[in-house]
């Protein structure tokens, strides 16, 4: 992750608008992998689909999760001129196009395309409510229920707006494979849901509790990328 500084990106005239088409059938089921929750989807199918923006083709859906702070003064993985925001939601698509799955979408250049939306303390958010009444279901690690239909893009802000650059995953194994496109405007959610993401645990049944809070990655230097913008 990075921190974008807006006066460092280019705007890119050439960036067309992103286009989204979620069918919320292809929602599968939420687990805790000891890392963050993540909602995974039914990816045998052109059916959950990114477009346009940044990209020569199209990618598929396979999962989204989160970043969180243990309080509101941080936990998004990017920075917008070292501006925090108190969480980060993370669509993670793969290129069906010159992969044939996911796992080796994550090896290939242009592999996997991540949309990162920053969550910001505001007004309660009635679509995430959905998915924060899930969370007690699977506080532990390595728990996992049934999430059967949720359409992720109640999870969109409505401004097209975004940075793009290519990096890297934010979790081993670490690689350059990832298109980030980094929303311009957060969505808001209210305390009370940021605190049950606080409530979920690093630790399975029987451990010693752990709160699952903090896990973001450090910030690492652009080194010589360009953010380019899709907005002036
Ligand atoms: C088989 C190895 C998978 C490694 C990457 N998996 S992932 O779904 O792309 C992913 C991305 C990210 S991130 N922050 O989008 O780079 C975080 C976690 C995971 C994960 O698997 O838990
Ligand atoms: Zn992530």
């Amino acid at each position: 992750p990075i921190n974008i500084q807006w006066r460092d990106s280019v705007y890119d005239p050439h960036l067309k608008p992103l286009k989204i088409h979620y069918d919320p059938t292809t929602c599968l089921y939420i687990w805790n992998n000891g890392y963050s929750f993540q909602v995974e989807f039914d990816d045998s199918a052109d059916k959950s689909v990114i477009m346009g923006g940044p990209l020569e083709n199209h990618y598929r859906l396979k999962q989204f999760h989160f970043h969180w702070g243990a309080i509101n003064e941080w936990g998004s993985e990017h920075m917008v001129d070292s501006k925090v925001y108190p969480a980060e939601l993370h669509l993670v698509h793969w290129n069906p196009v010159t992969s044939t799955s996911f796992e080796e979408a994550i090896m290939e250049n242009n592999g996997l395309v991540v949309i990162g939306v920053f969550l910001k303390l505001g007004a309660h958010h009635a679509g995430l409510q959905k998915l924060v009444d899930a969370l007690p279901a699977v506080k532990h690690k390595d728990t996992i229920v049934e999430f059967d239909v949720f359409d992720p893009s109640c999870l969109m802000p409505s401004c097209p707006d975004y940075w793009t650059y290519d990096g890297s995953l934010t979790t081993p194994p670490l690689t350059e494979s990832v298109t980030w496109i980094i929303k311009k405007t957060p969505i808001e959610v209210d305390q009370n849901q940021l605190e049950e993401f606080r409530m979920l645990l690093f630790t399975s049944a029987g451990e010693e509790e752990k709160r699952m809070v903090d896990n973001f990655r450090p910030l690492q230097p652009l080194m010589n990328r360009t953010v380019r913008s899709s907005f002036r």
